[in-house]
């Protein structure tokens, strides 16, 4: 079943006739059209119509199977009005700006708005194979620039400079950074998302480089923690103590596990090593179209896994003015377990 049908499925029993989408990705995702920042769906019982202005008019019909209507606010909510009187229509709560949903109310007052939340993420969750497909192939290109970028992460460098040559890299690709580069060395380290700064890497330092590509609209992401030379005791023990509670989550997970028990397996290995406190996130979230999608990995989700998720897995420990260490791994979700996506090497430090 298509997603848009998938939705108009899950917009019945939400109890509404219709729903406006506004929210980029789930935009793109309904549409295929890849400036979804600028366009609107409205999705009624019998149809979809995709919204967006002139200077896409040859671009959506080259992109989007949904009729279209080429405008401009507040053109474009008068057009909608017609499909909405007298009716229910959902809105995205989790997005829709106050402005967004002052103009709808003005402009379709013959209609009931309901906030919804979440409920084309909901149906994101699960990839189809061309899906997977673009994100594996993101992944594989995160994993060749980490590669050739890896010999550069040495004493004397900037972290600036390794973020630029991933950028670079990724850019010569036909990709883009899907965030902005984390370089965290040394005591930066204990920033979670410490981006590149100009910061001299120093000998005996661990970095943390956390990376992902924007390819064909998909993401990837993933982490490593590296060693310049010889870190301090204290530094490989954390090491290999979030490893070890990466490893143990990663053998973990299979359909129908419940994400907050990964996040439990990790969190527990860590405070056996006196690093409980030190893990300051969630254990992983879902990629896609986002970077941060569902479902979420934190202690207090009740997202279950089922196949076809794409997940991270990356535990941390961050010591403020000391350091830290973060590993993740991007990983498909399948039928009997999972499979990583990622493959760049976990040095052992
Ligand atoms: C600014 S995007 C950074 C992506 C990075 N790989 C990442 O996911 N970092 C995690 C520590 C994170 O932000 N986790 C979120 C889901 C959280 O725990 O709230």
């Amino acid at each position: 079943m298509s997603q848009l049908q998938q939705l108009r499925d899950a917009v019945r029993e939400a109890g509404v006739t219709g729903l406006w989408v506004s929210h980029p990705a789930n935009v793109r995702a309904l549409t295929g059209f890849t400036s979804p920042e600028d366009g609107k769906v409205l999705v009624t019982a019998d149809g979809a119509t995709l919204y967006t202005d002139a200077r896409y008019t040859v671009q959506a019909r080259e992109e989007s199977g949904l009729p279209q209507f080429i405008a401009r606010p507040p053109e474009t909510y008068k057009h909608a009005a017609e499909g909405v009187r007298g009716q229910r229509v959902g809105f995205e709560a989790d997005s829709l700006t106050v402005a967004g949903l002052e103009d709808l109310k003005e402009h379709w007052p013959d209609a009931e708005l309901v906030p919804l939340r979440g409920m084309i993420q909901g149906l994101r969750q699960i990839k189809t194979a061309d899906e997977i497909g673009a994100m594996r192939a993101a992944q594989d290109l995160a994993d060749q620039v980490f590669a050739e970028v890896r010999p550069l992460i040495v004493a004397g460098s900037r972290e600036l400079d390794i973020a630029l040559e991933i950028e670079t890299r990724l850019r010569k690709a036909g990709a883009e950074s899907a965030f902005g580069v984390i370089v965290a060395s040394g005591p930066r380290g204990a920033m979670p998302h410490g981006h590149a700064s100009a910061r001299v890497i120093q000998d005996g330092e661990l970095v943390t480089v956390d990376m992902g590509a924007y390819l064909n609209g998909y993401n990837s992401d993933m982490t490593r923690t590296v060693a310049v030379g010889q870190p301090s005791d204290e530094m490989k023990r954390v090491y290999n103590a979030v490893l070890e509670a990466e490893e143990a989550a990663i053998r973990a997970v299979r359909p129908g596990v419940r994400a907050a028990d990964l996040d439990k397996i990790a969190r527990d290995i860590l405070t056996g090593h006196g690093l409980g406190e030190a893990f300051v996130h969630s254990l992983g979230h879902g990629v896609g179209l986002e970077v941060h999608e569902g479902p979420s990995l934190r202690g207090t989700s009740e997202d279950v896994l089922a196949a076809g998720m794409v997940i991270t897995i990356e535990p941390g420990a961050y010591l403020p003015d000391v350091g830290g260490v973060r590993i993740e791994d991007l990983l498909l979700v399948t039928e009997d377990g999972y499979e990583v996506l990622s493959h760049s090497p976990k040095d052992a430090v």
